[in-house]
């Protein structure tokens, strides 16, 4: 039984996929062997000493030296040093490009049940200054388009889903929007959605919108002073942006963000690429989604599924730590610089992630 208390209507699809899978015995790569893993995180993902930047502001721990520190760390120079590239020759031995790894992905996950997750921003869209103009390319969409006519494919996404589904305008996906907390299915006549299917739908932190909509109107009136701030509803939560913000007002900017959140104990602050996100205290992020999706998709314990999460920000860490955990699939990071992560593989950048319309070739 669904533990997420979501009314998902059984497919004869999903039912019988769910009989088939009686063995949960978990999948991991077996051939060839799979890449080191990384060195693992002690204690919980907050207390991971490279992750201080993901912290509560309201709830305890606060672990962070300071948050304009922080916001730096959002913002990895591009200028690398011999060190840095020691640093990234090494990183690469624990975390493979899947592009030079492709074939060996293929022939890991043949015979599987592939389900794809790809995050919008940074993944499917390379990184501008304008979030209202993060386009993706029409050859990106078509690999997407490809990819969903042979496996289920979902967006996970920080932005709220109209915004993702108008960039992505596919609607044959599943879309995880307000870093999962926004899950819809495919619209009526797809393949994924059958006769007698109706699609998900699950949003965990609805009692959340008023609060949502009262804070993104306090942030924007309390940061409007400061120049090139943008802030965006993004419906179940808040970001607001500092990529085009003076890095000498980014120590007011943060200031002007906790004093809001000050009034709002039920909300917290975390951080992505140049971008402060304020989210509801719930247990739920891109993992649970991805969890909730796999389950509703009739792959719960299932032990030949096989999923393949690409992402590039700290937000999509739940995610593969989830893959990890599960020890099923495989999460790849989009980065160019080396960063602490649960993923497996890695993509050095958004056009690479179109490798993938060649994985039809496990059908
Ligand atoms: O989970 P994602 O799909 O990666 O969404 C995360 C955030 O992405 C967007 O912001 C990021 O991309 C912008 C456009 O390239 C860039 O200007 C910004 O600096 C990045 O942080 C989006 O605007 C946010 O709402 C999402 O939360």
């Amino acid at each position: 039984m669904c533990p997420y208390h979501v009314v998902t209507i059984m497919t004869k699809q999903n039912l019988s996929n769910a009989k088939s899978c009686v063995n949960p015995t978990m999948f991991m790569v077996e051939k060839p062997p799979p890449p080191p893993s990384p060195p693992q995180p002690r204690g919980s993902y907050i207390n991971n000493i490279s992750r201080k930047t993901l912290v509560e502001i309201n709830g305890e721990p606060r672990i962070m030296k300071s948050w304009v520190d922080s916001m730096r760390a959002s913002s990895p120079t591009h200028h690398m040093s011999a060190n840095l590239y020691e640093d990234k020759t090494s990183w690469m031995v624990h975390h493979p490009s899947a592009v030079d790894m492709f074939e060996d992905i293929i022939s890991v996950s043949k015979g599987k049940k592939i389900v794809m997750f790809l995050d919008y921003d940074g993944t499917l869209s390379p990184i501008v200054d304008d979030p209202d103009q993060a386009f993706m390319s029409h050859d990106m969409r078509g690999t997407v388009r490809k990819l969903a006519r042979y496996f289920p494919t979902a967006i996970v996404s920080g932005r709220c889903i109209d915004k993702v589904y108008n960039f992505v305008q596919l609607a044959e996906l599943y879309y995880a929007g307000s870093h999962g907390m926004d899950i819809k299915g495919p619209s009526k006549g797809s393949k994924y959605s059958k006769k007698g299917t109706q699609a998900v739908l699950y949003q965990p932190a609805s009692k959340f919108l008023p609060m949502i909509v009262e804070v993104y109107k306090e942030l924007l009136d309390k940061t409007k002073s400061i120049e090139g701030v943008r802030v965006e509803n993004n419906k179940f939560c808040v970001s607001v942006h500092f990529r085009c913000v003076d890095e000498k007002k980014w120590g007011e900017l943060s200031q002007q963000v906790r004093l809001v959140l000050k009034e709002y104990p039920k909300l917290k602050l975390c951080q992505g690429r140049k971008v402060l996100e304020i989210r509801p205290i719930i247990k739920w992020d891109k993992g649970k989604a991805l969890q909730f999706l796999l389950q509703s998709l009739g792959y719960a314990k299932c032990n030949d599924v096989f999923p393949i999460y690409i992402g590039d920000d700290r937000t999509d860490e739940d995610a593969f730590k989830v893959l990890r955990e599960r020890r099923q699939g495989l999460g790849i990071l989009v980065s160019k610089t080396p960063k602490d992560t649960h993923a497996s593989y890695s993509l050095q950048e958004p056009s690479e992630v179109r490798i993938f319309k060649h994985l039809s070739k496990v059908h």
